[in-house]
């Protein structure tokens, strides 16, 4: 994979200078305006800010899924703004789980073998079945996801998501599609995933209450970051004040 000479430290992303512009002259669309940034590994870390802000443009740079126009993003001590697709590819598969908001799981497949699915490619997998305990689901493995609530579902997107045993969580509006329940015992899964198997997490929300649960609040605007919060007090996610 492509090396750099960026210090890697405790950071788990460092981005200098990240530009995304979608487009070309009059009807460029300028998404991201020269983003600097660190996470701390290990962290949960909530991205907040209104839509079209460039949320989802910057976790899909750093999660390898999309290349920034100008600029670097630095995984640990590598920077991906120079990694060639198969590169990028590995990237993903190795190190990062992702989690949307609409499950994207396979209808066709049981809960176990939506999970096998990554399993089966992964450098490092975990168990299957530990993947589905984890996230509350030991009961369930044999069902299909059209036998499961919204929130069973996006827990098996969750379980497929670690069950590779990513370094990177990268959540993108992971209640969006529950109601306030079932959005907290899913934030419930995302924060066990973090204490317990230390991936650094990155949720994108609406939900600005889901910021309670974050080590570190990131406030974007306009392609920009506005601020930078730590969060010195945090909550369990079931004492989350919606
Ligand atoms: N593939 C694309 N082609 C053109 N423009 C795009 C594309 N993807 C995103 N954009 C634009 O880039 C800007 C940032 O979009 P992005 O999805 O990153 O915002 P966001 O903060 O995640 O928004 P939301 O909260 O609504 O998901 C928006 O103006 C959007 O319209």
């Amino acid at each position: 994979m492509a090396k750099d000479s960026e210090p890697a430290g405790q950071t788990t992303f460092v981005t200098r200078g990240l530009t995304k512009v979608y487009g070309e002259g009059p009807a460029a669309v300028h998404a991201l305006r020269g983003v600097d940034l660190e996470i701390p590994k290990g962290e949960i870390v909530v991205l907040l800010g209104p839509s079209g802000s460039g949320k989802s443009t910057l976790l899909n740079i750093i999660g390898g899924l999309d290349r920034a126009t100008e600029g670097d993003a630095f995984f640990e001590d590598q920077n991906l703004s120079q990694m060639s697709d198969r590169e990028l590819t590995l990237y993903r598969r190795d190190h990062v789980g992702f989690v949307f908001q609409f499950y994207n799981l396979m209808p066709s497949l049981t809960a176990r073998e939506n999970v096998e699915l990554v399993t089966e490619i992964a450098e490092d997998p975990m168990d299957v079945e530990k993947a589905l305990h984890l996230v509350g689901l030991g009961k369930r493995m044999d069902h299909f996801p059209a036998q499961m609530s919204g929130g069973e579902q996006q827990r098996v997107a969750i379980a497929r998501a670690i069950a590779k045993n990513p370094t990177v969580l990268f959540c993108d509006e992971p209640t969006g599609a529950l109601d306030s329940t079932t959005g907290r015992a899913v934030l419930h899964v995302i924060n066990d995933v973090n204490r317990e198997l230390g991936a650094t997490v990155m949720i994108v929300t609406h939900a600005a209450a889901t910021a309670q649960m974050a080590h570190r609040v990131i406030n974007f605007a306009d392609g920009a970051i506005r601020s930078v919060e730590v969060n010195d007090h945090r909550v369990s996610p079931d004492e989350i004040e919606w």
